[in-house]
């Protein structure tokens, strides 16, 4: 896209992007620079109430019995067009979020494709599950279950990976015969759009995929969570958020599956290669700018190894470079908004009243190009505080952590566990036994030993606490995206 504001990011309903006419609209920010290149189309009740109907028809003349091959070979098609069009998503996303494309090309655009195929080869492969029963009269039964799709299926994604959070679950939404209508971040419209084209490209009929913008409240997100037709919802992003959504659905108690906030801890014993700790640890505190759900905000060192561990992960903030999203040799990009932004630096400023040592950064850095008028902020880490600390206790989501030494392995596993979140935690050691057992202790949902975000699609996502409800991944994404019947035939 241009940084033509006339561009317009349109509605898709029933098959057709909608015109945007006289609608309200909002403004589409590239965060880098904070200029406007394109106008959104928000969709009001009505045109929300056209998503979930179009939705309901599609389910109705066909889709949810289309036999599991059709959707396999639509999803396997969608997955290879997403690579023909790689750039266009590439270039979407650096438009919405001003992220790295090294960051875009790697993570971000390649985890769509990798999400539609893991799906497609889960459902190709998924059997059910039968019982042979013996009765009391000495006969016998057969009990088998039949999964049939939840129906309509509400799609409300966040702003930090927009194509990778949207279709891991539209991918499996869709494999498992489900119709849906996707609400984006209102900061990161461009990709769902741009989705749109391709699955109609790759077959999906009208209706099965449907893209509403706007915002929470009062706008497309909670017009398409109250609707009456609506057969659940599956969320992704704030745990304030999420606690909204669960309220708004459960008059009507359809299913909802929350993936929310964090406040993920890691764990560096003094047996590590400190390089290597401070490699994989710089990874999990600055990636996407600290802007993802997984990110460490707090690192408990013990004390041995603490001032080397220091040490490295200020020359590895400091070694981070600033820029603009499509040269190659930017690593870190802005903050999404400067509402966000805003945010981020009243937290920093927080611990610094809390008696934080601010080691590197702290505040916006000057760029001194056209970037000045993006949303930066720059890697910070401090220590000084202590577990008592709000700082050290509530999500900022932006490319921060805070370091704290410890003592024995009961401590360290007490101060991580000591928080009202639970999604992720790592842990550095050289003992794997050590791995294992603290990896096992820890109250999160994804604990990773000598590393950080590495993914097998086939596993459970998702966390406890206020970082959310349900998971999704593998089979688990299989059981929430069905219903299963238990049908029970005497022989
Ligand atoms: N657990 C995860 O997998 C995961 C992944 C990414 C982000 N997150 C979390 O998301 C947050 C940042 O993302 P965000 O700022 O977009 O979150 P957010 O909760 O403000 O918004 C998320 C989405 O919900 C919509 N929304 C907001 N209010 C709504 C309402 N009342 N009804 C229906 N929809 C509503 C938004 O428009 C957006 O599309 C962070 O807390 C982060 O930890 C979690
Ligand atoms: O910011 C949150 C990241 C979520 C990542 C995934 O859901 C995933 O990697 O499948």
């Amino acid at each position: 896209m241009t940084d033509d504001a006339s561009q317009w990011i349109r509605n898709y309903v029933d098959g057709s992007f909608v015109d945007p006419g006289w609608g309200l609209s909002f403004d589409a920010v590239d965060p880098s620079t904070g200029h406007v290149y394109a106008r959104v189309h928000e969709a009001d009740r009505d045109l929300v109430d056209r998503a979930v109907t179009s939705a309901r028809r599609a389910l109705d003349d066909g889709w949810a019995d289309r036999p599991v091959a059709d959707r396999v070979g639509i999803l396997r098609r969608a997955a290879d067009l997403i690579e023909e069009r790689f750039d266009e998503f590439i270039a979407a996303e650096l438009a919405d979020t001003g992220k790295p494309i090294t960051q875009a090309r790697s993570l971000d655009v390649a985890r769509a494709p990798a999400n539609f195929r893991a799906f497609a080869d889960m459902v190709a492969a998924a059997g059910e599950q039968s019982f042979t029963t013996e009765t009391a009269d000495g006969g016998r039964a057969l009990n088998y279950t039949v999964r049939k799709p939840l129906g309509v299926v509400a799609v409300i994604v966040p702003w930090n990976l927009p194509l990778l959070l949207l279709t891991w679950k539209v991918a499996p939404a869709l494999a498992c015969g489900n119709a849906v209508v996707v609400k984006p971040s209102e900061d990161t419209p461009g990709s769902a759009s741009l989705l749109a084209e391709v699955l109609e490209q790759a077959g999906l009929p009208r209706g099965v995929y449907n893209v509403v913008h706007g915002f929470g409240a009062g706008s497309a997100g909670e017009f398409l969570t109250s609707h009456p037709k609506i057969d659940g919802v599956t969320f992704t992003g704030s745990s304030a958020t999420g606690s909204h959504v669960m309220k708004t659905v459960a008059p009507r108690v359809r299913p909802v599956s929350l993936e929310l906030g964090g406040k993920n801890a890691a764990i560096v014993f003094d047996d590590v290669d400190v390089d290597e700790a401070v490699n994989g640890l710089s990874r999990s505190i600055f990636t996407n700018t600290g802007q993802v759900c997984l990110c460490t905000e707090r690192v408990y060192i013990q004390k041995n190894v603490f001032d080397d561990v220091v040490a490295g992960l200020v020359d590895a903030a400091n070694a981070l470079t600033l820029g603009v999203p499509t040269d190659p040799g930017t690593t870190t990009g802005p903050l999404i908004s400067a509402k966000h932004r805003d945010k981020v630096q009243a937290c920093l400023d927080l611990a610094v009243s809390e008696g934080a040592d601010v080691l590197v950064g702290g505040g916006a850095p000057t760029l001194g190009t056209e970037l000045d008028s993006g949303f930066w902020m720059q890697p910070t880490l401090w220590t000084g505080l202590t577990n008592a600390d709000r700082t050290m206790r509530e999500e900022i989501f932006g490319p921060v952590a805070g370091l704290v030494p410890f003592d024995t392995e009961d401590e360290a596993i007490a101060l991580a566990n000591d928080t009202e979140y639970g999604l992720a935690s790592a842990v550095w050691t050289n003992d794997l036994r050590r791995g294992h057992r603290v990896a096992g202790r820890m109250n999160v949902g994804l604990s990773w030993v000598n590393t950080w975000y590495l993914r097998d699609l086939r596993s459970p996502f998702g966390g406890v606490g206020l970082s959310g409800i349900g998971r999704e991944g593998g089979e688990s994404s299989l059981h929430f995206y069905t219903e299963p019947t238990n049908v029970c035939v005497r022989l």
